[in-house]
């Protein structure tokens, strides 16, 4: 059975901005969903509505099989059975952790003996066992969070609620309590739905994640889902950081810009273009490259082939490089568009040349200009089939340089046909 079930649900608020728009979703029962979106995308919208906070203009919401907001419906949020985290904590500082953990059970009329020991196991489930005299102000940010957890728990209420609940919290305490978060949804079997900006916790703690855009859901699925087979550009640049490039299929081949294309065996067509793929007939289109399919080719700094016959140059530039234990995040620049690449091999600096290449694309409908609001800005590349002066991902861009524009080092180095 649903444990959350959203038919058609749609909310414009008194300022006219759109909060949800005709939003489907079922969450089934002890399932963790993450809900991930930019800025105003409705993610929040849709969490508060859940709670009881907003009363959605339109559609039916029902909690374990039964309507709580609907034509003629209207259940408040103290008769939900939710249990609800914020960012903040939200704990009164002058409780002590036991008696803020108890507060729903005495609401709630439950015997105190009972509640003691419901109080004392639920502490013991978030990894406060021991603590419970202790004031909130002796506890650090993370333990402060594991009391409104505790809290919000300690009910067995019908579902979680999570509002950027790790999102105050430093690395690597966020990401202890991320660990322990899932072990306890687990095994608990607790439903949970978890509004995140991050994809990253978004996609290391849910079963599924939906995507939401102007108030609609993009996409849900799971984690590999998403990242795998996104359904769109725009959820391919916002889940896996995708370099997003615009241009024109014809002739077996993508042609990003003047002099540079993606050949067709790279490329993957996403869902929206049918059952046909590319097909043959000329189209627009948005290739979507994760960092992880872009190489970026180092280019000696003698070499000077790197110009198209209009003079228009066919390198790219460094304009960032963060080192991490797997590789470094490169930024370039490209013919005024920014590419993201992650770099091993090689140690990239700011000012460095470089000639990108495209290892594998996923193409999608290109969209009616604008319409891809809040995603990365980036976005062009890539390499033409002929001239040279990068060198391979081993650091040999001396040699190719003294080379020449010879076939070896085209093939070498360059995206061709
Ligand atoms: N109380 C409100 N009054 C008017 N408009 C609102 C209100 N709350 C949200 N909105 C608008 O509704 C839309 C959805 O906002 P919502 O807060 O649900 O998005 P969000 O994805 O949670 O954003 P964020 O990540 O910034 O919190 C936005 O256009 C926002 O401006």
């Amino acid at each position: 059975m649903s444990s959350i079930s959203l038919q058609g649900l749609h909310h414009v608020y008194a300022n006219g901005h759109v909060g949800l728009s005709e939003v489907d979703l079922e969450v089934h029962d002890g399932e963790f969903l993450a809900l991930l979106g930019p800025s105003g995308s409705g993610k929040t919208t849709l969490l508060r509505s859940i709670a009881g906070f907003v009363q959605p203009e339109g559609g039916t919401l029902c909690l374990g099989g039964s309507p709580v907001a609907g034509p003629g419906v209207w259940v408040p949020p103290e008769k939900r059975n939710l249990g609800m985290v914020f960012q903040d904590h939200a704990i009164w500082p002058h409780w002590s952790v036991a008696r803020n953990v108890g507060y729903p059970l005495r609401l709630a009329g439950v015997p105190r003996k009972t509640a003691e020991a419901r109080v004392r196991s639920v502490l013991g489930l978030v990894g406060l066992d021991g603590l419970g005299e202790r004031a909130p102000s002796a506890l650090s940010g993370g333990q402060r969070q594991r009391v409104a957890l505790a809290r919000a728990i300690v009910g067995a209420p019908q579902a979680l609620l999570l509002d950027e609940a790790l999102s105050s919290l430093d690395e690597p305490l966020r990401a202890r309590l991320r660990l322990d978060l899932k072990t306890l949804t687990n095994e608990q079997g607790l439903t949970a739905v978890h509004v995140t900006h991050d994809r990253a916790e978004a996609l290391a703690l849910a079963d599924r994640v939906a995507v939401l855009r102007a108030g609609r859901i993009e996409q849900i699925g799971t984690p590999q889902d998403l990242v795998r087979n996104p359904a769109s550009a725009f959820v391919a640049s916002f889940v896996n950081d995708a370099v997003l490039l615009d241009g024109t299929w014809a002739e077996g081949r993508l042609q990003i810009a003047e002099g540079s294309s993606i050949p067709g065996e790279r490329l993957e067509a996403g869902p929206c273009l049918g059952a046909d793929g590319l097909g043959r007939r000329e189209l627009a289109v948005t290739a979507a490259v994760s960092p992880l399919d872009l190489v970026l080719h180092p280019v000696h700094p003698d070499h000077d082939g790197d110009t198209w016959d209009t003079g228009r140059e066919r390198t790219g530039v460094v304009t960032s490089a963060l080192y991490g234990p797997h590789g470094f995040d490169v930024s370039a620049d490209w013919q005024g568009r920014t590419l993201r690449a992650h770099v091993t091999g090689w140690v990239p600096k700011p000012g460095d040349r470089v000639l990108p290449e495209v290892l594998r694309a996923q193409v999608f409908a290109a969209e009616v200009s604008g319409a891809v609001a809040g995603t990365a800005a980036a976005a062009g590349v890539i390499g033409g089939a002929a001239g040279n002066g990068a060198g391979n991902a081993t650091g040999d861009a001396g040699a190719d340089a003294a080379a020449g524009p010879d076939a070896a080092a085209v093939r070498r180095t360059l995206v061709t046909a």
